[in-house]
This record gives structure tokens, sequence and C-alpha cells, in this order.
């Protein structure tokens, strides 16, 4: 830390009370997958099914993240890192403003997606794994990224020439190469109604 004599001032809501008055936790749903895997249109449905039952959430992504606050930042492994650690402190404070969360971002690293877990209370951080073999993914290729990251346009694409490393034990898996889109929004809101979140 860079600053001292810096002071925590507590408010008099909580997150409990905004918890409270939601009548709904506030976990952060955080996607992790390759690009092409899923990760924005199984959020995006997700955050409509939620908006529809009644539940405050808010959806962060690229558009929102690294066009803005995180647009100084590139794709080298320190870059990503600090990424998924900026994106990891908003959602901190999402969480604590009583919203639902979701993040749709690669995150290609093992380390900096546990560090964002430590920054939550225990079952608050909900790891959803967006399965999909790189070979559809590449046949997808939704934004023509693939293509050039083999012709080697594009260097040090995740999957190509840059890694992904997998999660151990996500809280949820979507095989987007296997279920339906409805199916994976299901399987997502059948594992936050078993945990009370929502
Ligand atoms: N080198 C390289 N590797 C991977 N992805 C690349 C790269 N360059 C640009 N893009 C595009 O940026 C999107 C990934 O950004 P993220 O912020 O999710 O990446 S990361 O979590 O910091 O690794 C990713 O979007 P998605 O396809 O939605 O995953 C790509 O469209
Ligand atoms: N079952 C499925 N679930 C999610 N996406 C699917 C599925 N089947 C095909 N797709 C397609 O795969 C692509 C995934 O792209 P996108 O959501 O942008 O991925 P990511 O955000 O992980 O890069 C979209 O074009 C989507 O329509």
């Amino acid at each position: 830390m860079k600053s001292t004599n810096v002071t925590w001032h507590e408010s008099n809501v909580t997150k409990e009370h905004r918890q409270e008055l939601n009548n709904h936790k506030s976990p952060v749903l955080w996607f992790t997958g390759l690009s092409g895997s899923g990760k924005s249109t199984v959020s995006v449905a997700l955050e409509k099914a939620l908006h529809e039952r009644g539940i405050h959430s808010y959806r962060l992504d690229g558009d929102n993240v690294r066009h803005g606050l995180n647009k100084n930042l590139g794709f080298s492994p320190e870059d990503r890192t600090e990424n998924i650690r900026r994106i990891g402190e908003v959602a901190k404070l999402m969480n604590d403003a009583g919203l639902v969360t979701l993040t749709a971002f690669i995150s290609p690293y093992r380390e900096d997606r546990d560090q964002v877990r430590e920054l939550l209370e225990e079952g608050e951080f909900i790891e959803v794994y967006v399965k999909c073999s790189l070979e559809e993914c590449e046949k997808r290729d939704p934004k023509g990224l693939y293509e050039k990251a083999r012709s080697g346009e594009i260097k040090g694409f995740t999957g190509i020439d840059a890694p992904y490393e997998e999660p151990n034990s996500p809280e949820v898996v979507v095989e987007t190469d296997r279920q339906t889109l409805d199916e994976s929004v299901e399987t997502i809101i059948n594992h936050l109604v078993e945990n009370k979140l929502i």
C-alpha cells in the first residue's frame, strides 16, 4: 500500500442491512473460460433471468471495464493480473452494495481468481467455469480473433500462445459445448437457490 494515514469510516447501513432490504444475498458470480466459451452469452441470459425474479444485479464485462477503468491495460501476464485485481475490488464494492455481481472475464490465472476469492467472505465467491473445448471455441470464433491468433496477427492469445488455467474446484461448471443456453442458466440458478443466496 502506498497511501498511509488513511482510516476506514464505518457506515451505519451495512451490507447485511442492504441484503435484508433486497431479500437476497450478494454473491459474486465469477465467470471464467476461454474466449468464445460463452461467458458473455451465459452471463447476459442469467442477468435477465435474475432481473425477472426481482433480484438486484450488475454485470461487469469488457465493455464497461476494459474500455473504462482498465483501458490502460493490455494482455501481458502482469496486465491481466492487474485487470483481475481491479475487477475483484469493484466486485467487492458491489457485494457490499448488496448486488448480485456477474463478471465475465477470461481470468486465465488460478492464483488471480483465488486472490479475488480471498477478498470476499466464505461462500460469497461463486466460480462459474464456462467449459468449452478449444476446438469448439475456435470453430465459433465470434470475433474472428482465433483466426488472427493462428495467423500470428495477435500475439499472446489465450489458448493459442498464452495459458488458460482451469479451475480446480469451481462452485459451478457449465459445459456450453454440451448444454443449451437455457440449461446453463438453470444450472446456475439452481446453485444459487440451493445455497440460499437468492
Ligand atoms: N491476447 C488476447 N488474449 C485473450 N483475449 C484477447 C486478447 N486480445 C484481445 N482479446 C479480447 O479481449 C477479451 C479478453 O479480455 P479479458 O479482460 O476477459 O481478459 S483477461 O481476463 O485479462 O485475460 C476477449 O474477449 P472474450 O472473447 O469475450 O473472452 C477478446 O475478445
Ligand atoms: N450453449 C451455448 N451457450 C453459450 N453460447 C453458445 C452456446 N452455443 C453456441 N454459443 C455461441 O458461442 C458464442 C460465445 O461467445 P461469447 O458469449 O462472446 O463468449 P465469451 O464471452 O466467453 O468470449 C456466441 O456466439 C454464442 O451464441
